[in-house]
């Protein structure tokens, strides 16, 4: 194959050719095994040395419409950076391995699904360890982060860091920031050790802290150049994948030789790209106890109605996973399917038809759903955190009272309702078995990339391989419950709840609606199309 020639070409031309005045990607161009640079907007003109930044991407294209969205790296921006032996090599453990390390060539195809005369499409660069690394073991100082909302698994992500630093490549200095992205000015730093993370991924939480807002991009490379830190791992949402970006952004403009590597955590499963994230499953699982107790409880009084309200400010994953899994729920109310309370098809017609046929039902909701109708009855000011996430109200109570309120007045029949909140209970606990498996993949992922010399990249699966993907892929959008999508279809089957749509709903919503990212499923969440024309247009 031709790129294996030309990861190097890639970077030795990235260093002298990219143009941050006017362009927004360039192309290199790998038919037949040439590479050739081109740019959309200005053909192929090639910028002054030094120029390479604001997080243009770097496109890759071969043959049969391959095309490679990579990721930076640091001799993009630093010439002549000499490359070690990965010690791996010498490490008893990985000697069974029968291949050390990954090809450079290696991609990952973002579509699985594919008809014979597709173009082959987007990949990304496979993560895993090179042959060759870009930093000496005693050279290397890393820092962990942790930034956002809490989810499980995010002391298994930092514990794996620090062990796979010290196991793989012999790294003995490693810093824990303290809350969050503030914490890089404003708080002391906590050594990292083996011996100090040996057991922390049996704890929910994270022994960093976290926090929201008070990100300070210059004041946070400040503190990395001052303390010397050369490897930078960001553990966080998409807010943090974000701040992350400008970070690398600035890194680069300062000429750092500094590797910034994201590892996404979010509850809400809303980063794109990705197939699921960490802690997810966990989530899911922990869920399915608050269901169970709704369950039990409205089974057992006559008319009795469970209310669950689960995480998720504007992707509904978790609410319909658990139910998915559950099987005892009626009605999920996710944000991506907006739904009402009054008349024909409506939700209070529909507990009271599944009250006649069944005695009890369980709801579960996510809180970003029927924000709009709250918002309409409560005249609430649109507020938000410090992070810029819009606040959210209390929905489950909210809709616990209408429920209640409908079935008193108008006298159709007596309820009972038991409303459960489990909210944070889900996020707070440590990570299961699988995703503790899942985080130390990402860990060790995400380590061999930046020992790689590779930056500005998330690391996560696509389509089970792990994979390093620029962080403007990562940042573009939420990824979203697609509810034209057949996911939602078996959720819909299997609780037998309205769809809340019209007809016409639905044709307009497939109209309107680009293809998004689902969960398991691995579809492209991007106006593929659109790329590929821009891609074959600058070829
Ligand atoms: N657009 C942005 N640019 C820079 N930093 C951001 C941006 N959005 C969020 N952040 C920072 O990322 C951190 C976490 O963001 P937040 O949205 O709270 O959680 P999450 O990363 O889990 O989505 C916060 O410290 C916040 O200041
Ligand atoms: O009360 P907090 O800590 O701000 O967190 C609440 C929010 O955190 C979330 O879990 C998402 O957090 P992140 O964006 O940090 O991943 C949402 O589901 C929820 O709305
Ligand atoms: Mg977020």
């Amino acid at each position: 194959m031709d790129s294996i020639h030309c990861c190097s070409s890639v970077s030795a031309i990235n260093s002298r050719s990219f143009d941050s005045s006017n362009s927004k990607s360039l192309t290199l161009n790998l038919r037949n095994g040439f590479a050739s640079i081109s740019n959309p907007k200005v053909g192929s003109s090639l910028a002054p040395m030094g120029t390479f930044g604001n997080a243009q991407p770097k496109i890759v294209t071969g043959d049969a419409g391959y095309v490679l969205e990579d990721v930076p790296h640091l001799a993009d921006y630093i010439p002549d950076l000499p490359t070690y032996h990965n010690p791996l090599q010498d490490n008893p453990a990985y000697s069974v391995v029968k291949q050390y390390f990954v090809n450079d060539d290696d991609s990952v195809a973002q579509k699985i699904v594919v008809h014979k005369s597709s173009p082959r499409g987007t990949h990304f660069r496979r993560a895993g360890p090179r042959q060759k690394v870009y930093f000496e073991s005693d050279e290397v100082h890393a820092c962990i982060v942790t930034c956002g909302g809490l989810c499980p698994g995010l002391n298994t992500v930092i514990r794996e860091i620090v062990c796979g630093l010290n196991y793989m490549y012999g790294v003995n200095r490693v810093l824990g920031i303290a809350g969050g992205y503030r914490g890089f000015y404003s708080r002391n730093t906590t050594s990292l050790t083996p011996k100090v993370v040996n057991d922390i991924h049996k704890r929910g939480g994270t022994i960093l802290g976290t926090s929201r807002g008070g990100h300070d991009t210059s004041k946070i490379v400040d503190s990395i150049q001052d303390r010397g830190i050369n490897q930078v791992y960001i553990i966080g949402g998409d807010g943090t994948q974000k701040g992350a970006s400008v970070i690398f952004e600035e890194i680069q403009r300062r000429g750092l030789k500094v590797a910034v590597a994201g590892i996404p955590k979010t509850i809400d499963n809303d980063i794109p790209v990705i197939d699921k994230s960490f802690g997810f499953d966990t989530a899911v699982e922990e869920a399915q106890r608050a269901i169970n107790a709704a369950h039990v409880e409205s089974e057992s009084i006559e008319n009795c109605i469970g209310v669950v309200k689960l995480m998720g400010r504007y992707s509904g994953f978790i609410a319909m996973h658990a139910t998915l899994a559950s099987r005892d729920v009626d009605c999920c109310l996710i944000p991506e399917s907006p739904f009402y309370l009054e008349g024909p098809g409506g939700l209070f017609e529909y507990i009271e038809k599944r009250l006649k046929e069944n005695g009890h039902m369980v709801i579960v909701m996510a809180e970003g759903a029927g924000q709009e109708l709250l918002s309409e009855s409560m005249r609430y000011a649109d507020k938000q955190d410090a992070s810029g996430n819009k606040l959210l109200q209390d929905v489950g109570l909210w809709i616990s009272q209408k429920i209640r309120d409908h079935f008193s007045t108008s006298k159709r029949m007596g309820i009972t309702l038991k409303y459960i909140d489990p909210t944070y209970m889900i996020r707070a606990v440590p990570s299961n078995a699988s995703d503790n498996v899942y985080c130390t993949l990402l860990a060790q992922s995400a380590v061999h990339g930046a020992m790689a010399g590779y930056t500005g990249f998330t690391v996560g699966p696509v389509n089970g391989r792990h994979s390093y993907i620029p962080f403007y892929r990562i940042i573009e959008r939420q990824n979203k419950v697609v509810i034209t999508d057949r996911m939602w279809a078996r959720l819909l089957s299997s609780t037998n709840q309205p769809s809340f749509l019209s007809p016409e709903d639905i044709i307009e919503d497939k109209k309107e609606e680009a293809p998004q990212s689902q969960l398991l499923n691995g579809e492209s969440g991007r106006d593929d199309e659109a790329f590929e024309k821009v891609i074959s247009n600058a070829c």
